[in-house]
């Protein structure tokens, strides 16, 4: 693995879920693998979990940890090629990623969908910008499309309450005040292909995620119905993807209850609004998953890195 860009990248994710098992029990059992190696941590947007976990990830390998807010205090980056750049951009991200590799050994980015320019945010031009112009390997903390890490110790959890072999799995949209991107349903829907469950996604006529995604999977547009029988409802909001980035509805009829919930499992990957997405009784009962899905997020960065490090 060169770069972990995206969900396609697990090379295997029954091994690295156990993998990552294996490492919660003995969490500094690598910790010579980054000796005075740095990984940089880039931020277009905020964070708790993410920049927390990874930074925490890093620090259990050894790794020396740089961290900007790109957003707020780096130059504007241009991307485009050949660009005359007398506009608001001041560097180009030609120049940055190369820089950048010369201070580290690894590169994070978060960088959000801007929910207003479909192609723009499909092209993913910071993450691959970076991808393409860096020498060192690039990892993805949430791009416009994707949240791999997310994705990634979402099946760490899945496994760790695992009580049957193909348990049922619901994807629900839920409501939001804001337009929210699609990255965090897209890596979970991509990582649930790769693995044996009863998979159903639901959500109103309209929330249709990107069909080359989902095909193939089941989709249920009665909540209700989706949600019988379920082991793990995962629960997420996002915004229209066929009218881009538009909030169709807010409708609290699709709200998570302890009711709907029945005997499964709840999961989210935070941050959460309270009494929008699910109810205050859900989140604060004993069938939420949503810290033990932050805890994994340690490890599903530690198994990532470690990887990028046993390869450099
Ligand atoms: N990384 C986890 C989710 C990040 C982002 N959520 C948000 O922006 C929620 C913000 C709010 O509730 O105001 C998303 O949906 O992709
Ligand atoms: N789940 C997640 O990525 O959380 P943050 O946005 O707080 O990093």
């Amino acid at each position: 693995m060169k770069h972990y860009l995206t969900v396609s990248d697990i090379e295997s994710l029954p091994d690295w879920v156990d993998e990552a098992i294996a490492l919660k029990k003995d969490p500094y059992q690598f910790e010579g693998l980054g000796k005075r190696k740095t990984i940089c941590l880039l931020f277009f947007n905020n964070s708790l979990r993410t920049r927390l976990s990874t930074q925490k990830a890093a620090m259990q390998l050894g790794l020396d940890v740089m961290i900007m807010n790109f957003g707020n205090e780096g130059w504007a980056l241009e991307y485009g090629d050949g660009t005359i750049m007398d506009q608001g951009t001041s560097e180009h991200i030609k120049e940055a990623a190369q820089v950048v590799s010369e201070y580290a050994d690894i590169v994070a980015i978060r960088a959000f969908a801007g929910l207003v320019d479909k192609e723009k945010d499909e092209s993913e031009e910071v993450i691959t910008g970076f991808a393409n112009y860096a020498t060192i390997p690039v990892v993805n903390m949430e791009s416009s499309v994707g949240h791999p890490l997310q994705a990634l110790a979402d099946a760490i959890t899945l496994k760790e309450n695992e009580i049957k072999i193909r348990p049922k799995v619901v994807l629900s949209w839920a409501p939001h005040p804001k337009a929210l991107p699609h990255a965090v349903a897209n890596s979970f829907v991509e990582m649930m292909r790769m693995q044996d469950a009863d998979f159903v996604i639901t959500h109103p006529k309209g929330y249709e995620l990107n069909p080359r995604l989902t095909q193939g999977c089941q989709i249920e547009y009665d909540q209700n119905k989706a949600l019988e029988g379920a082991d793990f409802v995962y629960v997420k909001n996002w915004s229209s993807y066929s009218d881009y980035g538009k909030v169709l509805s807010k409708d609290t009829d699709w709200t998570i209850t302890e009711k709907k919930l029945g005997h499964a499992k709840f999961m989210h990957c935070l941050p959460v609004r309270r009494n929008m997405i699910v109810e205050d009784a859900v989140l604060d009962g004993k069938q939420s998953l949503v810290v033990q899905q932050a805890k994994n997020r340690v490890f599903s960065a530690q198994i990532v890195l470690k990887k990028l490090l046993e390869n450099i």
